[in-house]
């Protein structure tokens, strides 16, 4: 039998990766690879199983792309969602054409036969859809499976060729009986057994990341954060004392937080660790400059700087004086690289500073073992590794810190000010025991708005600062957080007391999306 991964084809869809991330959910190895691979391609992979995702396209228009009927003759199991399903369908000759009626979001399913992908599935059942393209007839075959008001076969099946497809979107957690529809394409039809987990993955990594450093000199960019900690303890059980990490000072951090990186993160991984003091480098080259993106390239660029200046103090520490440093570990994880655009056709919503940020004459190679993976996949693996709670479970701060929550030109004073808010926001919330249910909790200063206050009986014209709490699984999507008003008029209060310049404080209450987590 087959022993290579799972093959999840990207058709251009939204959530590719999220069908990859609910194959390891169902604990099955899986990679995603884009459709223009060539099928010899692909099989050359020895797959077990092969999912075809959704896309943009109409199957039937000039330039879609199609699926070589070659796939369907491999002996190998296919699933085809939505646009992959359709493109199953007309590759085997069925009728595929507009819908009657085009379905968006939660549909009433009736499901005809539960048999073989829909063994053990309710009569009636809802899921959810995203297409304005039906099958009208199913191939030559196939039995149908399932119907809905705009979709006459919504499910089919050819189990002696061991061909399956839905026109519904498993994948989302909108579609209640998604994630079982998976594990009986795979475990079911496909056969295969459940073997793959967060052990699977760290092992997998390691023995990677062997290969490819070989005896060379590594550095982490280390945060404290929970991706690069995780990253740097992987590499750490990959290549030892080969690694130093280097944390960065660049004077967007918030209050104490050098002091607890160093010591928190060396007292619980015993990792090598140098602190790089770049404040003054940063500030300089952010002076005037308010612009979001021109912020992240110019964070982007000052970090990899930096870390080439540290190279010959890391060499010096690690006792390898004389020879050079030739990989970058970085704690990229895959939201990073799609809202940087970085996904098959996917659109530039933010260049992340480790992804979109990067220099083009970077002349590390990068290490980035969890580029594929989500926050809570992360997680698990850090738990695996026996980091510490406090790490596993920090909240999320994005690399460039507090330079894209302050709303407009990044100055010394500004800095001061939203690092003293920032502090007295996170200190209620934790007091208040909160620091689980919420995600993170961006502290933003609108520099550049003033609103009339009046303190002491005299007039004042301050700033507002947004507190911006929210909830999320995987930072993909979010939801503003019910903090309750006792905790929030605590906030309120000790921040117009204990911050001079601050005379407003208001919440963000909007979901990602349409807003994102962050202001810039
Ligand atoms: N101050 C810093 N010094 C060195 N490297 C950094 C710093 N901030 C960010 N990085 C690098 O950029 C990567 C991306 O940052 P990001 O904030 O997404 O991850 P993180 O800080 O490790 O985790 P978290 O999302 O939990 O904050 C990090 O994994 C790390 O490699
Ligand atoms: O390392 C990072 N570099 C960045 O440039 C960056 N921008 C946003 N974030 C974090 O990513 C998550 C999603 O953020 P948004 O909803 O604002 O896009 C949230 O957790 C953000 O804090 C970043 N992290
Ligand atoms: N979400 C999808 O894969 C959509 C498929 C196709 N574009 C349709 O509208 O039916
Ligand atoms: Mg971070």
């Amino acid at each position: 039998m087959a022993n290579g991964p799972v093959l999840v084809v990207d058709f251009g869809a939204q959530y590719a990766q999220l069908i990859a991330r609910r194959v390891r959910e169902a604990n099955v190895y899986s990679e995603l690879v884009p459709h223009s691979m060539p099928v010899d391609e692909m099989l050359a992979k020895d797959p077990q199983a092969i999912i075809l995702s959704g896309g943009p396209a109409s199957v039937f228009e000039p330039g879609a792309p199609r699926v070589d009927p070659k796939l369907f003759d491999a002996g190998v199991p296919v699933l085809g969602i939505c646009y992959g399903f359709q493109a199953m369908a007309y590759a085997l000759g069925a009728d595929v054409d507009k819908a009657a009626l085009g379905e968006y979001g939660k549909t009433d399913t009736t499901i005809d036969k539960t048999d073989g992908l829909l063994a053990g599935s309710p009569a009636e059942q809802d899921t959810w859809m995203s297409h304005g393209v039906a099958v009208k007839t199913a191939p030559a075959g196939f039995e149908v499976l399932a119907h809905t008001e705009g979709a006459p076969v919504a499910a089919m099946q050819d189990e002696s060729r061991k061909l399956y497809g839905v026109q519904w979107h498993p994948e989302v957690k909108h579609t209640p009986f998604g994630q079982k529809l998976i594990e009986t394409f795979l475990h079911q039809c496909a056969g295969l057994p459940d073997n793959w987990d967060a052990s699977s993955i760290i092992e997998d990594q390691v023995a990677k990341i062997r290969e490819k450093v070989g005896d060379a000199e590594v550095i982490c960019g280390l945060s404290g954060g929970v991706d690069s900690a995780v990253a740097a303890a992987l590499v750490h059980k990959a290549i030892g004392d080969q690694l130093t990490c280097v944390f960065v000072d660049h004077g967007l951090l918030r209050k104490g937080e050098v002091e607890q990186v160093k010591h928190d993160f060396v007292a619980a991984t015993g990792i090598r660790l140098i602190t790089v003091d770049a404040a003054d480098d940063f500030l300089e080259a952010l002076k005037g400059v308010s612009e979001p993106e021109r912020k992240r390239k110019i964070i982007g660029e000052k970090f990899i700087r930096t870390f080439e200046k540290a190279q010959r103090q890391v060499l010096e520490e690690a006792g390898a004086r004389g020879k050079e440093v030739k990989f970058l570990v970085q704690g990229t994880l895959y939201p990073d690289v799609v809202e940087s655009g970085g996904g098959d056709g996917a659109a530039n919503i933010k260049s992340h500073h480790n992804v979109g940020g990067l220099p083009k004459d970077i002349k590390f190679q990068l290490i980035e073992p969890l580029r594929t993976l989500f926050k809570d996949e992360v997680r698990a693996i850090g738990t695996e590794l026996g980091l510490p709670d406090e790490i596993v479970w920090r909240q999320p701060f994005p690399g460039p810190g507090l330079g894209i929550r302050i709303i407009g030109e990044i100055t010394r004073e500004r800095l001061d000010l939203l690092r003293e808010a920032d502090a007295i926001a996170r200190e209620e919330l934790s007091r208040a025991g909160l620091d689980r249910d919420i995600w993170q909790c961006p502290v933003v200063l609108l520099a550049d708005v003033h609103s009339v206050g009046v303190q002491g009986d005299e007039r004042t014209y301050g700033s507002p600062i947004v507190l911006r709490p929210v909830s999320s699984e995987d930072a993909m999507t979010a939801d503003w957080s019910r903090v309750p008003y006792d905790v929030l008029a605590t906030i309120s209060t000790r921040i117009t007391n204990e911050c001079r310049q601050i005379n407003r404080v208001v919440l963000d209450c909007t979901s990602k999306p349409p807003a994102t987590i962050e202001w810039e």
